[in-house]
């Protein structure tokens, strides 16, 4: 069919998704069956606080980073004004990990992939954010039922980036126009795969806002308890984001 604007924009938004996705879907479904032992995750279980906090910072870190890629890579982001482009990426780099990060959840034995095995809600014992960690597992679970595409994670990746009722936005009406032809491509592929049914499914906007905002809390919670942890033992872009 001709490369009609839609089609062009759905081209760039899975190709921007592939090309910064991290880790392979199907990689991810492969090594499923690869659990850490008892051992291994009594070991991580005694680890300090400060030291789980750190790795899992680190973690986040690189997947904000190829978020910030993916946002680079979508047609129009660019062109936005560079405040915008940082109001947008501060307010929606974290929830676009979220969702992206439930392609790393097994909702068979209820694991997500961490530090190269499957590992469950127990291994993060020692962060001490019980409820924080329970949440993420039940959204992930929440999300793997919908069971994405790549293309589809590709679309509702970009949509949580590009909002317009995003506070602080200078060219609010810049933005609004680049999602609503991002919404309307989402919905073209939506009907070509007999797969409308889906933005009914998906979780309110709410929920993602409640993790990150959850996770923002928890951060201060252990910053606060443990003074000694220097705020330079975790990285910039983290402390940017998050602290
Ligand atoms: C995201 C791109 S991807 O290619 O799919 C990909 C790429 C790479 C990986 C490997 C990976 O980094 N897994 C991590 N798992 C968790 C985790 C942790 C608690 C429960 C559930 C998953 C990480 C976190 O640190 C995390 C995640 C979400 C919110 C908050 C936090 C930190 C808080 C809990 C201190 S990092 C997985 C998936």
């Amino acid at each position: 069919c001709p490369r009609v604007p839609a089609e062009q924009l759905t081209q760039n938004v899975l190709a921007s998704h592939r090309a910064t996705c991290q880790l392979g879907a199907e990689d991810l479904r492969l090594r499923r069956g690869d659990t850490f032992t008892r051992e291994e995750v009594s070991a991580y279980q005694r680890q300090p606080a400060a030291e789980m906090w750190q790795r899992c910072a680190g973690r986040i870190t690189e997947a904000v980073q190829h978020v910030v890629e993916f946002a680079k890579r979508l047609r129009g982001f660019m062109e936005l004004s560079q405040h915008d482009q940082i109001v947008l990426l501060k307010a929606g780099a974290m929830e676009v990990v979220l969702v992206r990060m439930c392609r790393a959840f097994d909702a068979e034995t209820r694991t997500v992939f961490f530090e190269g095995k499957y590992a469950g809600a127990e291994l993060f014992r020692a962060l001490g954010c019980h409820e924080l960690v329970g949440s993420i597992f039940d959204f992930a679970q929440s999300l793997s039922a919908l069971r994405f595409s790549e293309s589809e994670v590709a679309f509702v990746s970009a949509l949580v980036l590009v909002n317009a009722s995003r506070p602080w936005l200078q060219e609010q009406g810049k933005v609004a126009r680049l999602q609503g032809h991002l919404d309307i491509a989402f919905r073209l592929l939506l009907r070509r795969t007999q797969r409308e049914g889906l933005l009914a499914r998906l979780p309110p906007r709410g929920r993602l806002r409640a993790l990150c905002w959850q996770h923002i809390q928890q951060l201060g919670t252990f910053l606060r308890q443990h003074p000694g942890v220097p705020p330079a033992a975790f990285p910039p872009l983290y402390r940017e984001l998050f602290a």
